[in-house]
């Protein structure tokens, strides 16, 4: 793993929320003043939903960030028609992409069920790999962009994208995406970065809110719990990685025995 990971916890789930977007506006505006772009990675979910909608009223965002110059990926998604209520794009739309000035051609959706691949996730997770590996730039080698900030939210069983615990893609070390059958959580079948996408990011910050991620957040943080069983543990950017928590979620498991 790349250095140290960092724990940062919360009073609660919307103060988590708040103060996140302002660090991840601020993070984003430091590389669009360094590069002229900056690109970040959204995560599904309730915690990633809330940063995004708290995003959408940051002072933080309004005052630094350049939209139109933000490069959006996604680490997973449903694999379901387009504007279903249930895929990521869809939930991210309604808490912050349509109400900001994104430019269009920056936003890289992963592709829906009804798309051209018309059902084959794996023909689907191929076009985002393609995807991914032009924006990654002319070395053949690389085929991930470095992401300023690849965002992940935890879930209670320390899934972290489309990758649940004991899945064979987590396995995956060729393919940057791939499709994901089976998923214990539904819909059974999903898109997702790989380990080895996730880990191309400059930074990896990982949310979790709530009683329900106490186990997950105390078992991933555990010393070395490898990925098939806490695939969170396992996500880790090449800079830094950094665990933002509210305090329900970091308070660890309940203490048994007398
Ligand atoms: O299904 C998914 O779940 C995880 C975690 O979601 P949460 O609601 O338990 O926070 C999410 O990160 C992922 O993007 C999503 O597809």
């Amino acid at each position: 793993m790349t250095g140290a990971r960092e724990v940062v916890v919360h009073t609660g789930k919307d103060e988590l929320a708040r103060s996140t977007a302002a660090r991840l506006a601020g993070r984003l505006a430091d590389a669009q003043a360094a590069r002229g772009t900056a690109s970040v990675v959204l995560t599904g979910g309730r915690n990633g939903n809330g940063l995004l909608a708290a995003l959408a009223d940051s002072p933080e965002a309004r005052a630094r960030l350049d939209w139109s110059r933000l490069d959006v990926w996604w680490g997973d998604e449903r694999f379901l028609p387009e504007g279903h209520p249930d895929r990521n794009h869809t939930q991210a739309r309604e808490a912050l992409l349509d109400a900001v000035p994104l430019d269009p051609a920056r936003v890289h959706v992963m592709p829906p069920s009804d798309s051209r691949y018309a059902g084959d996730a794996e023909a689907a997770a191929e076009a985002y790999a393609t995807e991914l590996a032009a924006a990654a730039g002319a070395d053949p080698t690389v085929r991930v962009p470095a992401f300023d900030v690849l965002l992940l939210g935890v879930g209670p069983d320390t899934h972290v994208a489309s990758l649940f615990p004991e899945h064979p893609a987590l396995r995956e070390t060729e393919r940057t995406v791939v499709g994901v059958h089976g998923a214990p959580k539904p819909p059974p079948t999903r898109l997702s970065l790989t380990l080895p996408a996730i880990r191309a990011a400059e930074e990896v910050w990982l949310l979790a809110a709530g009683a329900d991620k106490a186990d997950a957040v105390a078992l991933a943080l555990a010393a070395d719990p490898g990925p098939l069983q806490a695939p969170a543990a396992a996500a880790y950017g090449r800079s830094r990685t950094l665990w933002l928590l509210d305090q329900a979620a970091a308070a660890g498991p309940p203490a048994t025995g007398a």
